[in-house]
């Protein structure tokens, strides 16, 4: 049977004799790795390394979806679009027969931005609110988040960057329920809390490439994890040169 979710199926990099392999974003292992990128029809998570290039391949699938390359909805607009990337136009998106009803990009950096956009719209005519420069990073951030409903298709690079703890587990809750209610999620992430989300497919981005893997064979989790129970310890090792 064919449904409706996954929005985005599958993304793969188009072969073309044009493309620079020694150039970014070409040289990145991850990018020159995408034959064949698999999304879960609920949440897809990208994890490895800082500089492995995750959030290049995601703001590449964001353009690609005809989003603002540096956050926000097709309904945000700014003259200071990027220009389109060599990346995107090597992409190759396998989208499914149903058009999500929604779809945002959202990263951390961007969110003064989008939100002077929110702001803006909703000063026009709607129930007056909270002004969303008045809220926390963070607050705002989850009420971004909170406005995910029903058939939408979310890319969200880092959304932990905003986040406490408790908020990153109030995400993790409010992306189970929005996933429930017909939302797809595909998010770049560090956070151990959310690479936690149960059944998602991980991605890690790493210097061989792009392979999928398990929540407790990611480095975040096994590195934080071994910290936690072991700080006292793990301290003394990491800094006992300082000492010296
Ligand atoms: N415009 C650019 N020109 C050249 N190199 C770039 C450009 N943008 C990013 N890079 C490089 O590409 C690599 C991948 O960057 P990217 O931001 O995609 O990594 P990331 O996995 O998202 O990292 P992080 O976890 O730190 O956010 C990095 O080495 C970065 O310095």
């Amino acid at each position: 049977m064919i449904t409706a979710k996954p929005y985005l199926r599958e993304v793969e990099l188009r072969p073309d004799p044009a493309i620079d392999w020694d150039a970014y974003p070409f040289s990145i292992p991850a990018v020159r790795d995408i034959e064949q990128i698999e999304f879960h029809a609920d949440v897809t998570l990208f994890v490895g390394e800082n500089g492995s290039g995750k959030s290049t391949v995601l703001e590449a699938l964001a353009v690609a979806l005809e989003l603002p390359a540096e956050g926000g909805s097709r309904n945000v607009n700014r003259s200071d679009q990027q220009a389109v990337s060599a990346l995107q136009r090597a992409l190759l998106l396998n989208r499914s027969y149903k058009r999500p009803r929604s779809m945002y990009f959202l990263r951390a950096e961007s969110l003064f931005n989008v939100f002077t956009y929110l702001d803006s719209i909703a000063a026009d005519g709607a129930p007056p609110g909270p002004s969303m420069h008045e809220a926390s990073h963070g607050e705002a951030f989850l009420n971004v988040l909170q406005g995910f409903r029903g058939d939408g298709l979310y890319l969200l690079d880092e959304p932990e960057a905003a986040l406490s703890p408790a908020r990153q587990l109030a995400a993790l809750r409010i992306m189970h329920q929005a996933a429930r209610d017909g939302c797809q999620f595909i998010v770049a992430t560090h956070s151990p809390i959310l690479l936690a989300y149960p059944g998602a497919r991980i991605f890690l981005f790493d210097g061989s490439g792009i392979s999928e893997t398990r929540y407790e064979d990611t480095e975040h989790y096994a590195i934080t994890h071994d910290f936690l129970n072991h700080y006292p310890r793990r301290l003394e090792q990491l800094l006992a040169d300082d000492e010296g």
